[in-house]
């Protein structure tokens, strides 16, 4: 019985990594631009079903609702090779197409303007699948669309679905960069209440990190949006391997997310990916064994998200291995990991590194032996949350830039909205600090215990 899922990509970002995503994915299952099946995929024991529909006349159906609030990105795939691909059900470009401004405030409202079309949408999808597993949704929380409607989204997929899976993959802004939209730490922290609150797991995708392993690891000196996001759906697609190529074991988002979210609120995971590639570029990786694929990454260079896992400790690691591999080689490396202490753990819990084993799609030519992905929950993400609470607190204290916020009705009142996100993301970064330390399972049990703050 497959476990469907259905992807949301909201916004300019979640569309872009969304046709990336998809490009990789059909590459991947044999199946043409247009959604066709190609002659030699025909044997396939792929899983196709968890994220495509056949359509009556066989196509190929990507379960997926491209969403929008101008018509830019979306018409771009609309006039592409690809035009074919997705149901033209399944589009939303608000009517108006003036986007939201770079203004969560405006994404929201427009999320809720428009929640009767989109609800219809997503429930029409769900209705078309048989054992609907969960959502992904794709998106950046700082521009006003993925941010501001994808928040609203969220909320209401939670009240609608509360036993499905919802997890996003979530861009936050490159923080080396003179921001284009100067008030992405205010649409960062309304969004990353929501997530904490409306999702079960949030993979991390940080604009900093996948800048730096492009500049420092492929020799890229200034990186295109098509380049890293390349490096996403490569993480993307090796992400999702174990739902798509039948294995024994992580064949479903809740068993995978199960063994990486121990505790439902720290659930913001990082992901690491060797050997890397993007169009010539390669690495320098010239050998994969296993041991070197799982060395390299737990390497802080290799992760996507810019914070030093030399600092705070490992709640979990799964790692996905691809290629000729067996299961003796696994043992020996996970052995030697240990003995070489290479990864340190939280000490409230039970903690090893996972390992899937999964196939490799056999379309697709790679330069190397094994490749390998890691899916972990490290205590350091919370110095990102950090970051983006300090870069709120210098504009809130100057009470800049408030006014495009209170023409909406949510904010024209009060800004307890901006206070209350405040709160859980402080109290998120708390968590994550909490769980550095032995007693963590305690704390907040009792009143007089604290928690000593770690730099
Ligand atoms: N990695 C990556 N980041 C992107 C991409 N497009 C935009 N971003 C980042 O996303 C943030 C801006 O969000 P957008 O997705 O452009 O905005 P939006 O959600 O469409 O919202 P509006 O433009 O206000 O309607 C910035 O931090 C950008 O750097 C992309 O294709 N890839």
């Amino acid at each position: 019985m497959p476990r469907e899922i259905i992807t949301l990509q909201v916004g300019q970002c979640g569309n872009q990594i969304g046709i990336e995503f998809w490009k990789q994915l059909i590459k991947e299952h044999g199946i043409n631009n247009e959604g066709i099946l190609e002659e030699f995929a025909l044997q396939g024991d792929d899983r196709k079903d968890v994220f495509f529909y056949q359509a009556d006349d066989e196509h190929y159906i990507p379960r997926a609702l491209l969403i929008d609030m101008e018509p830019r990105v979306i018409n771009y795939i609309q006039t592409s090779q690809f035009s074919t691909l997705f149901n033209p059900e399944n589009i939303f470009i608000s009517k108006d197409g003036g986007g939201a401004g770079n203004n969560w405030a405006c994404g929201y409202s427009q999320g809720e303007r428009y929640q009767e079309e989109l609800m219809e949408m997503i429930d029409r999808e769900a209705d078309g699948s048989d054992s609907l597993e969960g959502f992904l949704m794709l998106h950046s929380i700082a521009g006003g669309t993925g941010s501001g409607s994808g928040s609203y989204i969220l909320e209401r997929l939670n009240d609608r679905f509360p036993k499905k899976i919802i997890q996003t993959y979530s861009v936050f802004p490159n923080q080396n960069e003179t921001s284009d939209v100067v008030v992405q730490p205010y649409n960062s922290l309304l969004t990353l209440r929501r997530l904490a609150q409306n999702a079960d797991a949030v993979v991390v995708l940080d604009n900093t990190a996948l800048n730096r392993i492009a500049v420092d690891r492929l020799k890229i000196p200034i990186p295109t949006v098509s380049q890293t996001n390349s490096l996403v759906a490569m993480v993307m697609a090796a992400s999702t391997t174990t739902l798509r190529y039948p294995g024994y074991m992580n064949n479903d988002l809740v068993s995978i997310l199960a063994g990486l979210v121990p505790t439902p609120r720290c659930h913001f995971l990082m992901t690491g990916y060797t050997p890397l590639t993007i169009d010539r570029h390669i690495s320098s990786v010239r050998k994969t064994t296993v041991l070197d694929v799982m060395r390299r990454l737990l390497q802080t260079k290799n992760i996507m998200v810019s914070t030093s896992t030399k600092n705070g400790n490992y709640i979990s690691i799964l790692n996905i291995i691809q290629g000729d591999v067996d299961a003796t080689q696994i043992h020996k490396s996970l052995q030697r990991i240990r003995e070489r202490k290479l990864a340190s753990f939280i000490e409230w819990g039970p903690t090893s590194i996972q390992v899937a084993l999964s196939k490799k799609s056999p379309y697709i030519e790679t330069s190397h032996k094994v490749s390998g992905l890691m899916l972990a929950n490290h205590t350091s993400i919370h110095s990102l949350f950090d970051r983006i609470l300090k870069q709120y607190h210098k504009l809130r204290n100057r009470n800049a830039f408030l006014d495009q916020y209170k023409k909406e009705a949510m904010f024209k009142d009060s800004l307890d909205e901006f206070d209350e996100s405040r709160e859980c993301l402080e109290s998120l970064i708390s968590e994550y600090k909490a769980a550095e330390q032995k007693n963590y399972l305690d704390w907040g049990n009792d009143d007089n215990m604290r928690i000593e703050e770690q730099q």
